[in-house]
């Protein structure tokens, strides 16, 4: 198992002020920061682009910035965030007919490649490619929207990908996204999740440092 990560999605974030509401996360002890990309094409919502990893590059933000593309087609994105800082970069497989070309297109990018499974999505998606993997982004909810419920069967979907990792003894990370809160975040770990993926449990609180602390020590770090 990696170390544990705890990754706030701005999508949660006050807009209005991206720049330091992610500074804001990042100085109350967050490890990464996720960026929900959604086209309204592949997803029914719109968010943001290259141009706000670029900016929040611009604007000082070194740690790693873990981008999920809920977009179709995927090529020009990936290509355009990798110019931009992104640090890994996930599609979902239903977005290409090329999974394993823009896994590796990922790569000689030298970003990381992740690979997101939304709730219905089965596991032999990863079929053939999950030694090509750092990262599975399990959807527990359906993509699109923040501020939705924790779907349950994602945790036997977590646990069934851990096992399916632990067979291979690669540094794979098993990343979680959607109604991830310090009240369920202990039992998504003990199902063999190491990335937590939160949005509104973190910007929707007055004190973010007590929110990340408060998940942080549910998992008993
Ligand atoms: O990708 C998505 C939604 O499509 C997620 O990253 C959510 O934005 C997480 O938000 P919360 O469920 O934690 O509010």
């Amino acid at each position: 198992m990696q170390p544990i990560v705890i990754a706030p999605s701005i999508l949660a974030a006050n807009f209005a002020r991206l720049g330091e509401e992610t500074h804001n996360v990042l100085n109350a002890g967050a490890n990464w920061i996720h960026f929900d990309v959604m086209d309204n094409h592949f997803v029914p919502n719109l968010s943001f682009g290259p141009m706000i990893c670029e900016a929040l590059r611009k604007d000082g933000v070194t740690a790693p910035i873990d981008v999920h593309l809920m977009v179709s087609p995927v090529e020009t994105m990936i290509r355009d965030f990798a110019k931009a800082g992104a640090s890994s970069i996930t599609f979902h497989p239903e977005a290409t007919l090329h999974v394993d070309r823009n896994i590796q297109l990922i790569k000689d990018l030298g970003c990381q490649a992740g690979l997101a499974l939304n709730p219905a999505t089965p596991l032999n998606c990863l079929d053939y490619i999950l030694d090509k993997l750092d990262l599975i982004l399990v959807m527990s909810v359906n993509p699109g929207f923040g501020g939705q419920s924790f779907i349950p069967s994602a945790l036997t979907k977590i646990r069934d990908i851990r096992k399916k990792i632990n067979e291979t003894d690669l540094p794979i990370r098993l990343s979680v996204d959607g109604g991830v809160s310090e009240k369920n975040i202990a039992s998504i770990y003990e199902a063999g999740a190491d990335t937590f993926v939160a949005g509104s449990a973190i910007f929707a609180k007055p004190d973010y440092k007590h929110a990340i602390d408060s998940m942080k020590q549910a998992v008993s770090l």
